[in-house]
């Protein structure tokens, strides 16, 4: 990372910088050398961590080296939205190219240059160097290999420096490139990108690789056009300029889309062909407009009712805002809706009365004056008319909230945290969005904001039809967010393409009817347990999955995940399936209530500002560590005396600890491949004292590389135990917890 550090400078001026150290690494925590502990989910690490701190997409250059570039680039094959088009790496390493990364690296615009010294770790004949080789001839417009020992003109050299001080491990030494090769890079970071000379680069490319259809195809269901309005007061005009009815530049890049509009003449092209599919009853439709504050959304969905209004019709209609992750029934003077899927007032009105209805409805609307626009809307509003042909059929005008830039817009105190959370849920469409047109992507994100939540059925429904206007500012101010907006609605363009139908396998076909299961079993909790997306939520904002046997209940389980996951098992990071949990459980003749707590700032819970729960041993008992939330959920959830807690990795270290203290509480305990860190100075031999306080203990092993003896005779000594159960492969965890939790409903001698 300190490679970088000299070109920080000449960057202040216009980014906001952001030094990573990677788990076990500089100055983050883990011991060193286990990067394999997290480097499966690096690209995940890397999203969180970008839409922790709400970057807008399209927001982000990066500079990487070695296999922080193999991280970034996985992260780009992942999910381009957060990459601005930047991104400059030095000796990247990859273990293996992801499959999609030359489609998104073309669809997306990024650019790449890419720097290598090669030495024995650098290999001309490694995979990312072969590869980043083959990108820079195929896709010249894209990436830029430099070898150094090839084009000493150009080459990174370096010379090297120690810096006292700079991690916890004491001195580290960096190489320092040469002011040439900083100004090449700076100018590179700073250039305008060149005009594409084939402006369907994009998506002829996409195209190509994956035989899809494009935007330009007029049957397309999802169909992205774009709108600049007028220049207001005191506005000078910026780069943005009219090509043609269906193109737009901005700062020299041309965006294609199915329609280009300009100035204040109603848009009803934009909604015609959805009207028509709602009206007849024959399928539903959703129309975005998106945008950065200030461009013109809230005018053209004003503009959009009234146009429907001119259909005289009988129409059912509810009105929703999302602010701050809650709906709002704004047909209902703005109440609180108890859930996501709680169902708003629905009204029975003349379509010609829909402008004053939903005129009353917006002065209830979160509103607020900002430099930027003097009424911008703090809330993302969902207007959803039901056809009279078919209740079945919907049309939903979803007018979002405006993603911003909060140095320009001047957010401060609760305007920073409403942008925040907007920049966030933004975010979280845009990869939903990437997901639906990405052949591989294996899973929709719709449950990771409520915003996604509130339209899942849009993304899951191959029939609905979906129109999105880019709604953008011709004021050369906002150049940089009107290039962001139109790069993401041109990305977006491929949306219509129809996913290459995947064959499943009979296991996947399994796979989705769990998954179908599995969100029964959550509107089941959730009717239950009150409010929270298919869960509950604790007071100290841990969101804690729940199944319950339903016929009384004999033992509560808990279960804990590792470090970096979360506890559903429903994304690629997810360890847990409450109900099959619950059902094992059951048929091992124990009613149980099953409970998976993510941990603050992992899955589906808030981070906290003082502190997330950290891996470290000495941070389990501090506020928002493992421990105090284990003790939230016992308590919150009104665990009983029969308590299990199971626990994963580093989940499995805080069972222990957890267990050690609230004995009283727990009868139960199941450490799975835990990572128990011993403190400084921590008797680990606390057997005997385990064995009055927590009467059933188990230490399940499954061999991986980096599972030792030692580290289960550790876990075993803290536990009492003479040794663990070691099992091959998985399984192992699950048989022990029936044991223990068959022993805690009906107390026996099992210890
Ligand atoms: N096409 C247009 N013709 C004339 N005026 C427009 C047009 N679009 C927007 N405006 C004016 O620009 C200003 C900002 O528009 P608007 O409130 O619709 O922006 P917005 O994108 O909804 O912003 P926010 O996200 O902050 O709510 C308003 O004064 C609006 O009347």
């Amino acid at each position: 990372m300190m490679h970088w550090c000299t070109l920080f400078p000449s960057f202040r001026q216009t980014h906001a910088i952001l030094a990573i150290d990677f788990p076990c690494f500089g100055r983050s925590s883990g011991p060193s050398g286990q990067a394999n502990l997290w480097r499966s989910s690096d690209s995940d690490l890397i999203h969180r961590l970008l839409s922790s701190l709400s970057c807008p997409p399209s927001s982000v250059d990066a500079l990487a080296q070695c296999m922080g570039a193999g991280a970034l680039l996985r992260a780009i094959a992942a999910d381009p939205t957060p990459f601005s088009g930047k991104i400059v790496t030095h000796n990247a390493t990859i273990g293996a190219w992801p499959s999609s990364l030359d489609a998104r690296v073309a669809s997306s615009g990024l650019r790449i240059l890419a720097y290598h010294e090669v030495d024995p770790d650098h290999m001309r004949e490694a995979v990312c160097y072969k590869n980043l080789k083959r990108l820079a001839l195929s896709q010249p417009e894209s990436a830029a290999l430099v070898d150094n020992a090839l084009d000493r003109g150009n080459a990174l050299e370096m010379s090297s420096v120690a810096v006292e001080g700079l991690s916890r491990t004491g001195c580290v030494s960096y190489k320092d490139p040469h002011p040439h090769v900083l100004e090449r890079i700076r100018r590179f970071v700073h250039s305008q990108p060149p005009a594409r000379k084939n402006k369907n680069f994009e998506l002829a490319s996409i195209v190509g690789a994956d035989g899809n259809k494009t935007c330009s195809d007029p049957k397309s269901r999802f169909q992205v056009y774009a709108r600049v309005r007028p220049l207001l007061h005191e506005e000078a005009a910026g780069s943005l300029t009219r090509k043609s009815s269906t193109t737009i530049s901005a700062k020299n890049v041309a965006f294609d889309f199915a329609s280009t509009f300009h100035g204040s003449a109603p848009v009803t092209a934009v909604i015609d062909p959805l009207l028509s599919a709602f009206l007849s009853g024959s399928s539903s439709g959703v129309l975005f407009c998106y945008g950065q504050t200030g461009s013109g959304k809230t005018f053209t969905v004003d503009q959009l009712v009234r146009h429907v209004s001119t259909l005289p019709r009988q129409l059912a209609a509810s009105y929703v805002q999302i602010y701050h992750e809650s709906f709002f029934d704004l047909f209902d003077g703005n109440s609180k809706l108890s859930s996501s899927s709680a169902v708003p007032t629905s009204l029975a009105i003349l379509s010609s009365d829909l402008p004053a209805a939903v005129d009353r409805a917006n002065a209830l609307r979160n509103t607020e004056s900002t430099r930027m626009n003097a009424a911008s809307s703090r809330s993302h509003s969902l207007l959803t008319l039901t056809s009279p042909a078919n209740p079945a059929v919907t049309l939903t005008i979803v007018d979002l909230a405006g993603s911003e830039r909060v140095k320009r817009s001047g957010a401060r105190g609760d305007r920073l945290a409403e942008a925040c959370a907007i920049n966030s849920s933004l975010s979280g469409l845009v990869r939903v969005l990437h997901s639906v047109i990405d052949p591989a992507a294996k899973h929709t994100p719709a449950r990771d904001c409520a915003l996604t939540y509130a339209l899942k059925d849009v993304f899951q429904c191959p029939r609905t039809r979906v129109a999105m206007v880019a709604c953008v500012s011709p004021d050369g101010e906002s150049d940089g967010e009107t290039l962001c907006t139109l790069r993401f609605a041109a990305g977006c363009t491929w949306v219509g393409a129809e996913k290459k139908k995947r064959r499943r396998s009979p296991g996947k076909r399994v796979g989705r009817e769990r998954l179908e299961a599995l969100e029964a079993t959550y509107r089941e909790v959730e009717g239950r347990f009150g409010a929270g997306a298919g869960n509950i939520v604790t007071s100290g904002g841990v969101s804690v999955r729940g199944w319950e046997a339903g016929s009384g209940r004999d033992v509560d389980v808990v279960l804990l995940h590792y470090y970096g996951g979360a506890a559903i098992r429903e994304g690629a990071y997810g360890t847990w399936d409450v109900a099959e949990v619950g059902e094992r459980l059951r048929a091992a003749g124990v009613n149980a209530r099953v409970l998976a707590p993510d941990f603050p700032g992992h899955g589906g819970s808030s981070a906290l500002e003082t502190q997330s729960a950290k891996p470290e041993r000495s941070a389990f008992n501090q506020g928002g560590g493992g421990v105090a939330t284990v003790l939230e959920v016992l308590d919150e959830t009104g665990c009983g005396e029969r308590t299990v807690v199971v626990g994963f990795d580093w989940g499995g270290g805080v069972a222990v600890a957890a267990a050690e203290a609230h004995a009283e509480r727990v009868k139960g305990v199941v450490a799975w491949n835990a990572a128990y860190r011993q403190e400084a100075g921590e008797a680990v031999g606390g057997g005997q004292r385990w064995l009055g306080g927590v009467p059933y203990r188990r230490a399940v092993w499954t061999d991986s590389v980096w599972i030792t003896k030692a580290k289960s005779d550790k876990v075993c000594e803290k536990l009492g135990l003479k040794e663990g159960v070691r099992k091959s492969k998985g399984g192992g965890c699950m048989e022990a917890l029936v044991e223990v939790a068959q022993a805690v409903a009906v107390p026996t001698s099992v210890k």
